[in-house]
C-alpha cells in the first residue's frame, strides 16, 4: 500500500499559535489602540478560518492593521520552535521518518515556517507558504500577490499543482484546509482540534483528530498496534494539584479529575474504560475494584502511603503502582515539630481559652523542647528527617525501628520498643501502614510511657489504639497528644468526622495534613506524573512499588515489547523461542523478578510477522502483554 502524503496547516495545527496574532502581540506592544487592533486581527482570522470572509481580503486586512517591519517577523521566528503543538512535538521521529511525503500548506509567512520545517527534517522545497514583502526601511508592505496562497481558495490551488500520486491526507483546523478537501485536492481531511476547534470545519471533515497521534494512528503510520495517547483516560482523584494534570495532558493523555475519594461500588463505576488511575490516601483500591478494572494498568498513589491499595491484587492484574516515596516527607517533620512545640506550651487550648474571652498567662506545665528526648517509632524517611531536625532544637533523640537504620547525628537506636517508651519525654510514631502495624500502640504501651509524656501519630490511623488513647488522656498519664490521622476518616471534607478524642484537655486534631502543603503536592503532582510518563511511554518501572523496578530508555528505531508474568520456571526461555522462530531481530532485553511477577522488555526491529505478538500474549503465565514503539 503506497503510504499516503501528508499535508499539515501550520497555525493552530504545527504550532498552537495565529502567526498574525502572535505577530500583532509583538509589533503592537507599546500602541495605545493596541487592545482594539488586536481584536479586530483575532476577528478577521476567525472570519477567515471559519469561511465567512475570504482569505486574501483577511491576509491584507490584518497586514494593514499591523504595520509590521522586519524586527517583528524575526522575534516570532526566533522563538516559533517552543510554540510547536504538544502532539507534534512528540512526534518529531514521525516527521524525520516520512519528510519526502510531508508538506507544510499555509497562508502564513515562509520565514516564520522555516526554523520549525528545518526541525521536523522537512526540506524547504516543501513548504508552502507566502512570502512578506519588505520596503527598502525594511517595513512590510504586503505579500507576493503572484503566489496563489495569497489568495481566496489558494491551498487546493497549490496542491493540484503538486500533482501528487497516491492517497493525500490534509490536516488543519482552518476553513481553507477543509477547502482541500472540498475542492477534491485531498483524498481525507483531519479535523485538527488539539489547539482550536472550529464547528463547521469538523463538519465537513472526514474525521476528527484531537492530535497528531489519532492522524497516525487513523493512517497506520506508526504501526497499527500503536495507540492515541488522547484515547488513553486518566482518572485523578480527591483533589491532585493542577501541575499533573498540566503534565500529563502536555504528554497528551485525557486526564479527567474530582476533588474527593470515590467508595469501592463508585470506584468499580467510574474506573470502567480508566487506563490510570490517581488517588491519595482516601481511596481504597481494593480486590474487587482491581478485578472489575477493564482497562487498568496503572495506579499512582500522590502520596507515601500505599497501604489504601491491594498491591498484590494490582500485581496479579499486571497492574502498576507507584508513589511519591519523599515529595512530602519535610512537610510532615515540619508539622511534627511545630506540634510539639505547642503541646509543650499548651498553645492550641490557651489560645481557644482566649476565642472564649479567657486571658490565662501561666508557666505552669509549659516546658522548652531543648534537653528533653524524642522518641521516633519508624526511623525511615519520615522519621530520620525529624530526628535532625529535632536534635537541631536541642532534643536528645532516640528511636527504634524495625529494620537496621543508620542512626543519624546522636540519635541513639533503642533494642526495643518498650526501652523507647521507658525514656521518651515525647513519642512521635512514624511506621508505615502495613496491615501488621494495627494497635502497634495500644493500653500496654500507654501504661509504659513516662507520665506527662506527649504523644504524636502522623503516620497511619490504625497504629494507634484511639480508645485507649483517649483513655490516657483523661487518666493524665499522657499531658497531650497531636493527632493527623485517624482509623476511619471523611472521604470529602463535607462529610462528618467523629472521634473518642473530641473535647479532650490539650489534643490537637488535624484532618490529615501532614502532608498537605502547597510545596508538598506541587512536588508529589510532579514526581508521580514523571513515575507514570515513564511507564506508559517507556514501561520504566523505576519506584513501582509492586513490580520488579527496572529503569529503561526511550524507545528509540524499535517496538518495545513489555510482558509481566507470573514468576514461573521457563517462561523466558519460551518467549524468545517464539521471538526467534518469528525471526525476530533483538536489539536489547532486560529481565527482572521478584518473588511473585517477572517482568521482560524486549527491543526488536519493527520489521515482524504481527501474529507473533498473539504468542507473546497467550504465553503460559502471562499477566499482561503490551507493547510500545
Ligand atoms: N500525615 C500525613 O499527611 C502523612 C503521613 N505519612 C505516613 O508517615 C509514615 C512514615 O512515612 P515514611 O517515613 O515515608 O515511611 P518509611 O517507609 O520511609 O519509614 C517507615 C519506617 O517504619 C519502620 N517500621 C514499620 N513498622 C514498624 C514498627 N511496627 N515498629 C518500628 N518500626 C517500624 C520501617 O522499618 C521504616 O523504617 C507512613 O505511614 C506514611 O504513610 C506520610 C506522609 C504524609
Ligand atoms: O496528603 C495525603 O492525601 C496523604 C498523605 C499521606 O498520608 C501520605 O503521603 O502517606
Amino acid at each position: 500500500m503506497t503510504s499516503p502524503v501528508f499535508i499539515f496547516d501550520f497555525d493552530s495545527t504545527l504550532v498552537r499559535i495565529e502567526t498574525l496574532e502572535a505577530l500583532a502581540d509583538i509589533a503592537l506592544s507599546d500602541a495605545p489602540d493596541a487592545a482594539a487592533k488586536k481584536a479586530e486581527i483575532a476577528a478577521l482570522t476567525d472570519q477567515a478560518m471559519t469561511g465567512q470572509v475570504d482569505f486574501g481580503t483577511a491576509l491584507r486586512r490584518r497586514l494593514d492593521l499591523l504595520a509590521l517591519n522586519r524586527s517583528h517577523v524575526e522575534a516570532l521566528t526566533d522563538r516559533i520552535l517552543d510554540e510547536a503543538s504538544a502532539s507534534i512535538r512528540r512526534n518529531v521521529d514521525f516527521f524525520e521518518r516520512h519528510a519526502e511525503r510531508v508538506y507544510i500548506l499555509s497562508g502564513g509567512f515562509r520565514e516564520v515556517i522555516a526554523p520549525l520545517a528545518a526541525r521536523l527534517g522537512i526540506a524547504a522545497d516543501h513548504v508552502l507558504a507566502n512570502d512578506l514583502i519588505y520596503d527598502a526601511e525594511g517595513r512590510v508592505t504586503g505579500v507576493d500577490d503572484a503566489n496563489p496562497l495569497s489568495r481566496e481558495n489558494g491551498k487546493p490551488e497549490v496542491i493540484k499543482a503538486l500533482n501528487l500520486t497516491g492517497p493525500v491526507v490534509m490536516v488543519g483546523d482552518g476553513w481553507t484546509d477543509a477547502e482541500v478537501k472540498l475542492a477534491g485536492a485531498a483524498s481525507r481531511f483531519y479535523a485538527f482540534t488539539e489547539v482550536v476547534s472550529r464547528p463547521k470545519v469538523i463538519e465537513v471533515a472526514d474525521a476528527t483528530a484531537a492530535s497528531l497521534d489519532e492522524v497516525l494512528f487513523a493512517e497506520g503510520v506508526a504501526g497499527r498496534w500503536s495507540y492515541p495517547r488522547n484515547r488513553i483516560r486518566m482518572l485523578l482523584l480527591e483533589n491532585i494539584h493542577p501541575a499533573a494534570v498540566e503534565r500529563l495532558e502536555e504528554a497528551g493523555y485525557s486526564v479527567e479529575t474530582m476533588k474527593g475519594a470515590l467508595d469501592e461500588d463508585d470506584l468499580i463505576e467510574a474506573i470502567k474504560g480508566v487506563h490510570v488511575l490517581g488517588i491519595r490516601s482516601k481511596t481504597n483500591v481494593s480486590a474487587r475494584v482491581l478485578e472489575q478494572a477493564d482497562r487498568l494498568l496503572a495506579v499512582a498513589a500522590f502520596c507515601i502511603g500505599t497501604n489504601q491499595i491491594d498491591l498484590e491484587a494490582a500485581a496479579e492484574h499486571g497492574v502498576a503502582v507507584f508513589n511519591a516515596p519523599y515529595s512530602n516527607t519535610r512537610s510532615v517533620v515540619e508539622l511534627a515539630i511545630g506540634l510539639t512545640i505547642v503541646l509543650m506550651r499548651d498553645v492550641a487550648d490557651k489560645s481557644a481559652a482566649m476565642h472564649q474571652g479567657q486571658w490565662n498567662k501561666s508557666a505552669t506545665g509549659s516546658r522548652e523542647l531543648r534537653g528533653k528526648t524524642l522518641g521516633i517509632v519508624g526511623y525511615g524517611a519520615i522519621g530520620s528527617q525529624l530526628s535532625v531536625l529535632a536534635e537541631g532544637l536541642g532534643m536528645r533523640v532516640i528511636f527504634h525501628d524495625l529494620s537496621e537504620r543508620l542512626a543519624l547525628g546522636n540519635a541513639r537506636r533503642m533494642r526495643s520498643l518498650d526501652a523507647l517508651l521507658a525514656e521518651a519525654d515525647v513519642v512521635s510514631l512514624h511506621v508505615d501502614g502495613r496491615k501488621d502495624n494495627a494497635d502497634v500502640i495500644g493500653a500496654a504501651q500507654f501504661a509504659k510511657m513516662k507520665p506527662g509524656v506527649l504523644f504524636l501519630n502522623l503516620s497511619r490511623g490504625h497504629v494507634v489504639d484511639v480508645d485507649a488513647l483517649a483513655e490516657a488522656l483523661k487518666s493524665g498519664r499522657i499531658a497531650g497528644a497531636a493527632v493527623d490521622v485517624f482509623p476511619e476518616e471523611p472521604r470529602t471534607n463535607a462529610d462528618p468526622f467523629a472521634s473518642p478524642l473530641q473535647g479532650l484537655k490539650n489534643v490537637i486534631l488535624s484532618p490529615h495534613i501532614g502532608g498537605s502543603t502547597e510545596e508538598a503536592q506541587e512536588a508529589i503532582a510532579e514526581f508521580a506524573a514523571e513515575r507514570l510518563l515513564g511507564y506508559l511511554n517507556r514501561g520504566d518501572t523505576t519506584f513501582c512499588v509492586n513490580l520488579p523496578n527496572v529503569q529503561l530508555a526511550e524507545v528509540s528505531r524499535a517496538h518495545r515489547l513489555l510482558h509481566i508474568h507470573r514468576n514461573q520456571p521457563g517462561v523466558l526461555a519460551e518467549l524468545n523461542r517464539a521471538l526467534s522462530s518469528a525471526g525476530l531481530n533483538i536489539l536489547g532485553q532486560h529481565l527482572k523478578t521478584d518473588e511473585r511477577t517477572g517482568y521482560v522488555i524486549t527491543d526488536v526491529d519493527r520489521d515482524y510477522d504481527p501474529e507473533v505478538l498473539k504468542v507473546l500474549r497467550d504465553l503460559p503465565g502471562t499477566v499482561r502483554f503490551r507493547m510500545l514503539h
